[in-house]
């Protein structure tokens, strides 16, 4: 269970001004990938990027029992005392790495959220992504949890492989394989992050309609895919600058561009930022898969969507270790990506 420290619910909770809840967002962009046409499904995904850079998966084919598993056993995980869950997921991590269970704070950098979650490198192997659990268990539930969560990764790769043709179909880009490359080598830098939001009861009482759960912020990577049970709580920033709230939806996958791919398609498509917020009595369960290329690629907007742009290239090149280093030293809702920009003409 998450508890706050003396002055802790002061940085989390949002003033006054901001407590209304924001308007649920109107016509959420949707691609169906079980939908007649490829053509149509390739333009929705290109459209929902250039407008949002957030769209809903649906007509997808991960089982939905699969889905109803993991949901049960995330609850169970987070279930757990403290020292278990901490020594579970420590076992699974190596010594030093941001990995395994974590409590309010997100990230090195003074973040604070009402949340707490697991986060697991994960790698290329095709039947079993995430790290091995070590042998001195000190919890065989956390190996049923990830085992059912490697699982997971594997239907929900396979379902982002297509998702990610599309978008290059939908682009014209010559190499359809050009972005499904970069998530799927051997060393691409993947993560797989379970998030559990617990409702919290005095929040009324104490004059807090909505704490902060996941701080605003883009993603770094290139894709990340969401799923969460029935509990709303995700936003996304419009256009103007308002925020909207996603209706959950638990039968369908969340698609959030990157900065990364910002970066790829020169801008074209918008890394979108988004924060959870809480004032559910009910507990919010997520689950965000993070695809990242490998730490040593060099990533530079294409060639074909800077002559699309007039020959104006808006990034200069960098590795994804390098933007990554850069990244983890920000603070969650700095702009990750400013410091790569090129001199405007
Ligand atoms: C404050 C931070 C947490 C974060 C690393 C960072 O320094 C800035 C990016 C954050 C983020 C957001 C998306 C993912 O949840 C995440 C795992 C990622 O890759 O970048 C987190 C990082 C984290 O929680 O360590
Ligand atoms: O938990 C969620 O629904 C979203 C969290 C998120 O944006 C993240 O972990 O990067
Ligand atoms: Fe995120």
């Amino acid at each position: 269970m998450v508890v706050l420290a003396k002055g802790e619910l002061e940085q989390i909770a949002l003033p006054a001004a901001v407590q209304k809840a924001a308007p649920p967002l109107a016509d959420v962009p949707e691609v169906d990938l079980g939908g007649a046409g490829r053509a149509d499904a390739a333009r929705a995904v290109v459209a929902a990027c250039e407008g949002h850079g957030f769209f809903k998966v649906t007509g997808h084919s991960v089982p939905p029992g699969l889905l109803a598993r993991v949901e049960a056993a995330a609850a169970a995980f987070f279930a757990m005392p403290q020292p278990e869950k901490e020594a579970a997921a420590a076992a699974a991590a190596a010594p030093g790495s941001p990995f395994g269970y974590g409590s309010k704070r997100i990230g090195c950098n003074g973040d604070l959220g009402w949340v707490e979650y697991l986060l697991l490198g994960v790698a290329a192997a095709a039947a079993a992504p995430l790290p091995a659990h070590g042998e001195a268990s000190p919890s065989p539930s956390y190996g049923s949890f990830r085992d059912i969560l490697n699982e997971y990764v594997v239907a929900v790769r396979a379902m982002m492989w297509e998702v990610l043709k599309l978008m290059a179909e939908g682009l014209g880009l010559k190499e359809k394989d050009a972005l499904v490359r970069l998530v799927s080598h051997e060393e691409s830098d993947s993560v797989l992050r379970v998030n559990h939001y617990p409702p919290h009861p005095e929040l009324k009482q104490q004059g807090h309609g909505r704490l902060t759960g996941f701080g605003e912020h883009t993603d770094p990577q290139i894709i990340s895919v969401l799923r969460s049970n029935d509990t709303s709580g995700l936003e996304i920033s419009l256009r103007d600058g308002s925020w909207a709230s996603v209706p959950p939806d638990r039968k369908s996958f969340f698609v959030n561009v990157g900065d990364v791919l910002q970066v790829l398609t020169n801008g074209r498509f918008r890394s979108v930022r988004h924060r959870v917020m809480v004032s559910s009595p009910r507990p919010r369960v997520s689950v965000i898969f993070f695809a990242g290329p490998p730490p040593r690629e060099r990533l530079a907007p294409l060639p074909w969507l800077v002559a699309e742009d007039g020959g104006r290239r808006r990034y200069r090149e960098f590795t994804w270790r390098e933007y990554k280093a850069s990244a983890y030293r920000t603070k969650l809702g700095e702009n990750r990506l400013c410091h790569f920009e090129t001199e405007a003409d």
